[in-house]
């Protein structure tokens, strides 16, 4: 197979399906970096059982790499790296793991994340690169490289526009990886206003998730209970007062859209499911990135600041309970003034 030379980093829920989607389309050379089921699924390839695309047996890209490190090594010039791992810049930063494998002034870089203001530090590093953000309403999960896709793959792509380049170089690309992704059974879609779309998505991650992950609840349990009412629609509205601050006006029916896309559902946001897993959130990308947005603008934010505060803790604890860091016998003793 020759085309365009692509890697994919972070073979997950959204990670397979998009690798896959670009194996159908058949304009690339797609490797990707399988960390953990490395050894399952260079030996039998991924089982894909997915409302886009039927059940998919033994599934395997051209290269399968255990590592970035190994992906660099191999010698490609790498045209477009794919992200699909989880955000967690307070963990691992995203644009020094792709290091290895990003060529300057050459590669495309494509997150496809949650989260806001995402391309920002890739801006910095890498200033003579296009980065594409892609956001993304699949529902897509992989165990041990069994992948179950129950909502189609809805993604929107536009150019994160690095301030260093010209902007008809970075929309250029952006069509030309809709081209390499696009196979007439997936919907991506070419937006130029990618910040618009994070600000709609983040209606919901920024309330939604952020409310269930530290209730412990569904989104189903948090309407009865009131807490949707009390906390998360008033979070809602303080995402659209920061996108107003920052130029942008959000439909009228944003709130109301971002609630109903769950009716019938006791769903759980992908926040809730990694905190149940003891898993680290993406409390940085999906919260914290918007509220330093929100201090520049000086716009007031008590309920999403609350949130914040509090998941806070619930990352401290999620991350000690990883081993991340141990914390001394002693409690260390503040000589802190509080007035
Ligand atoms: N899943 C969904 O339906 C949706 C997810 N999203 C967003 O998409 C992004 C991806 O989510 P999702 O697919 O669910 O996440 P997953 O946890 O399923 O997948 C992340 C993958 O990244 C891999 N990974 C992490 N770090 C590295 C590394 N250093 N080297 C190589 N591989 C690595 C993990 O490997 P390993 O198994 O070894 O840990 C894992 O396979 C997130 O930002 C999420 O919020 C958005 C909409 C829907
Ligand atoms: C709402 C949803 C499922 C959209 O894909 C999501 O982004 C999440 O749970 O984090």
């Amino acid at each position: 197979m020759t085309g365009h030379k692509v890697l994919l980093i972070g073979a997950g829920g959204v990670g397979t399906i998009v690798a896959y989607g670009i194996h159908l389309a058949g304009n690339s050379e797609l490797s990707i970096v399988v960390r953990r089921d490395f050894a399952k699924v260079n030996d039998v390839g991924y089982n894909i059982d997915s409302i886009d695309y039927g059940i998919v047996e033994g599934w395997k890209p051209e290269n399968i790499y255990p590592s970035v490190a190994a992906a660099a090594s191999s010698g490609t010039v790498y045209q477009y790296v794919i992200i699909t791992t989880k955000n967690l810049p307070d963990i691992a930063k995203v644009e020094e793991l792709a290091e290895p494998v990003i060529t300057p002034g050459v590669t495309v870089v494509v997150l496809i994340q949650n989260g806001f203001d995402l391309c920002r530090p890739f801006f910095d590093k890498y200033p003579k690169n296009v980065v594409i953000s892609g956001i993304t309403y699949v529902g897509s999960h992989n165990s041990g490289g069994s992948v179950h896709q129950t909502q189609p793959d809805r993604s929107f792509f536009g150019s994160g526009r690095n301030p260093y380049i010209p902007e008809d170089l970075q929309e250029s690309k952006v069509k030309e990886f809709l081209s390499i992704y696009s196979n007439g059974r997936n919907k991506p879609v070419y937006i130029t206003n990618e910040r618009e779309y994070r600000y709609k998505k983040l209606i919901y991650n920024a309330a939604m998730n952020t409310s269930c992950a530290l209730a412990g609840v569904d989104t189903g349990r948090l309407e009865l209970s009131g807490a949707l009412d009390a906390v998360a629609i008033p979070a809602m509205r303080e995402i659209i007062a920061i996108a107003k601050a920052d130029g942008i006006n959000l439909p009228n029916d944003c709130i109301n859209n971002a609630i109903h896309g769950d009716d019938g559902d006791w769903f759980e946001p992908s926040m809730l499911i990694d905190v149940k897993k003891g898993n680290p959130i993406e409390l940085e990308v999906i919260l914290g990135n918007v509220l330093r947005v929100a201090e520049e603008l000086n716009v007031k934010t008590p309920c999403l600041s609350l949130l914040y505060g509090l998941l806070k803790a619930v990352q401290f604890r999620l991350r000690e309970n990883q081993g991340h860091f141990t914390l001394p016998i002693d409690r260390p003793i503040s000589e802190r003034f509080y007035k």
